[in-house]
């Protein structure tokens, strides 16, 4: 980890890259000291202190919760509110959401409360701040969420163990949080009324998912592209399809940049022919920077969403503590980040199919311009027994299918729950979680496929004449899986190149390649740059 590295929690927008940075342990979580900030914070959680004392009676401190809101609870009960709260809400199922993941939920809730409007002490996110810096890491199941009363029941799971609740994973191991804590010094929280509401009652869950999707997902859209350069040599395509002038009357930004990294590797430095009387190439090829393309265009207006959620006090109610008002509303609903994830699904899972196209054509000798069937790299006798990469691709195809087939909207699901008071719901963390299982299915895809292309740009014997990125990527693979000159069983350089890539190995169009920030029609809207300081 580098330790010079601090994301600062400060009531300060931050970045998707700075929660991937904590989620990764890139970077330490710190949370902001100063005066100003930790007042603005206490001031929050006396104003709910005041209207207490004053009014006696304030939603979700002194009532019920959702449809029970008309249950008054007297003020000698108020004080149990809070564990009942995230007590009757420990009934997660499915599998915990993984170490990586669960960091990412703890900031996206940190960065939440730390704005200042969700009526906390200070206390708390000093609390939460301790355990991301521990890595103390609650164990959430992932399934029971709506999406729009917040992820209620996932970050119940937070809530207990503030309090000293429940289970975490510490050091590799599941233990109780009371053990951990003991052992840690750590003082178990005594949460205040409005403060288990405050914790739960948000989108934080689905919002540190898509924080991590969007990191992949902008990843794979670069490996997609490289692997098409590379298909484009083995298959002999025709590098024209990616001309600059083709691509400048239809201007889609991200599908422009698409063309343009796929025309350096390809070294196209003349304009296109005045007439060119070569075939054309199927779309895999010819519209690959339309395909991968939508996803490049979609990704500012993703990182808009996600961040927007992110900054955001998606809390119920807010607490404006210098205007002096309780505000009750819907801000727990994950809409937004449902859209985006179910968005990002389709495009994803569309690059899947792109290359599981781009593999069909390289593996069928009556489609890849004369390179051998399966692209067995076998000779002699030997090339009678050799089946190559036949199940490599059975395999992509079963890959891609599930990719597929998980593209169904999650958002379109809502429905009525929790006696009605719930009858609209975003099922954002749904979404959010088909997300990340189609990104590692389309990762297997693209492993595969660079295998594939590889052995193809290699059986066409003119690695030497490729440009100085393309012959880097054929070293780097090349340095983790040989050339299939025999029949081997795959899976675990298939399993070594997956970890690669998902730790982004492959060195693909770093920022200094040209035009890779978004222009002036593809805007940035509010999302944040540079939250990542270094350690003052
Ligand atoms: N999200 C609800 C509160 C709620 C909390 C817990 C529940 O079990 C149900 C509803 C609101 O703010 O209106």
């Amino acid at each position: 980890m580098n330790s010079k590295n601090t994301v600062v929690f400060d009531g300060q927008p931050l970045t998707i890259e700075a929660i991937c940075q904590i989620a990764n342990q890139q970077a330490q979580a710190k949370l902001g000291r100063q005066p100003k900030f930790i007042e603005r914070i206490n001031k929050g959680a006396r104003f709910i202190d005041t209207l207490l004392k004053e009014e006696g009676f304030v939603y979700g401190v002194t009532t019920g919760y959702g449809e029970s809101c008309t249950v008054s609870i007297p003020l000698n009960l108020v004080e149990q509110l809070p564990r009942q709260l995230y007590t009757f809400h420990g009934c997660g199922l499915g599998d915990h959401f993984d170490a990586r993941q669960t960091r990412a939920i703890l900031a996206a809730r940190l960065t939440s409360l730390a704005r200042g409007y969700s009526g906390v002490r200070y206390k708390l996110l000093q609390q939460l701040t301790e355990l991301l810096k521990q890595d103390i890491l609650p164990m959430i199941p992932q399934e029971g969420s709506v999406g729009a009363s917040g992820d209620l029941t996932p970050l119940s799971y937070v809530a207990a163990v503030l309090a000293g609740e429940r289970d975490v994973l510490y050091q590799g191991q599941r233990q109780p949080t009371q053990t951990v804590f003991a052992g840690l010094n750590i003082e178990a929280l005594t949460l205040k009324p409005k403060e288990g509401l405050a914790i739960m009652n948000g989108t934080a869950a689905m919002t540190g998912i898509a924080c991590l999707a969007y990191q992949r997902a902008e990843y794979l859209s670069r490996l997609s592209s490289r692997i098409t350069s590379l298909a484009s040599v083995a298959l002999k395509g025709n590098a024209y399809h990616f001309d600059e002038k083709l691509f400048s009357v239809k201007p889609h930004p991200g599908q422009n940049r698409v063309a343009e990294r796929i025309r350096a590797d390809l070294q196209l430095r003349r304009s296109a022919p005045r007439h060119d009387t070569r075939l054309q190439d199927r779309y895999s090829l010819r519209c690959a920077p339309h395909i991968i393309g939508v996803l490049e265009d979609s990704l500012p207006w993703l990182r808009q969403f996600i961040e927007t959620e992110l900054n955001s006090a998606n809390d119920n109610p807010i607490i404006d503590a210098e205007g002096e008002h309780v505000l009750h509303g819907g801000h727990f609903y994950g809409g937004h980040i449902a859209f985006a994830m179910d968005s990002l699904k389709t495009a994803v899972a569309n690059l899947a199919d792109l290359m599981d196209r781009q593999m069909a054509q390289l593996m069928d000798p009556k489609f890849n311009n004369g390179l051998p069937a399966n692209l067995s790299g076998a000779v002699g006798e030997q090339a009678l027994l050799s089946h190559g990469f036949k199940a490599l691709q059975i395999a992509v195809s079963a890959w891609t299918a599930e990719a597929l087939k998980l593209t169904m909207p999650a958002s379109v699901f809502s429905r009525s729950t929790e006696c009605h008071n719930q009858d609209k719901v975003s099922m954002g963390t749904i979404a959010a979680r088909d997300c990340i299982r189609i990104l590692e299915l389309t990762e297997q895809v693209a492993v595969a496929v660079l295998l594939a292309v590889v052995q193809g740009v290699e059986l066409r014997g003119n690695v030497d004449s490729l440009s100085p990125a393309l012959q880097n990527t054929v070293r780097q693979l090349r340095e983790h899986s040989p050339f299939l000159s025999a029949d081997r069983a795959l899976e675990q350089e298939l399993r070594l190149c997956l970890e690669l890539s998902r730790k982004q190995y492959w060195e693909l169009y770093d920022s200094s390649f040209p035009d890779t920030t978004p222009r002036s029609h593809a805007p940035r809207g509010n999302a944040v740059q540079g939250a990542l300081r270094p350690e003052d």
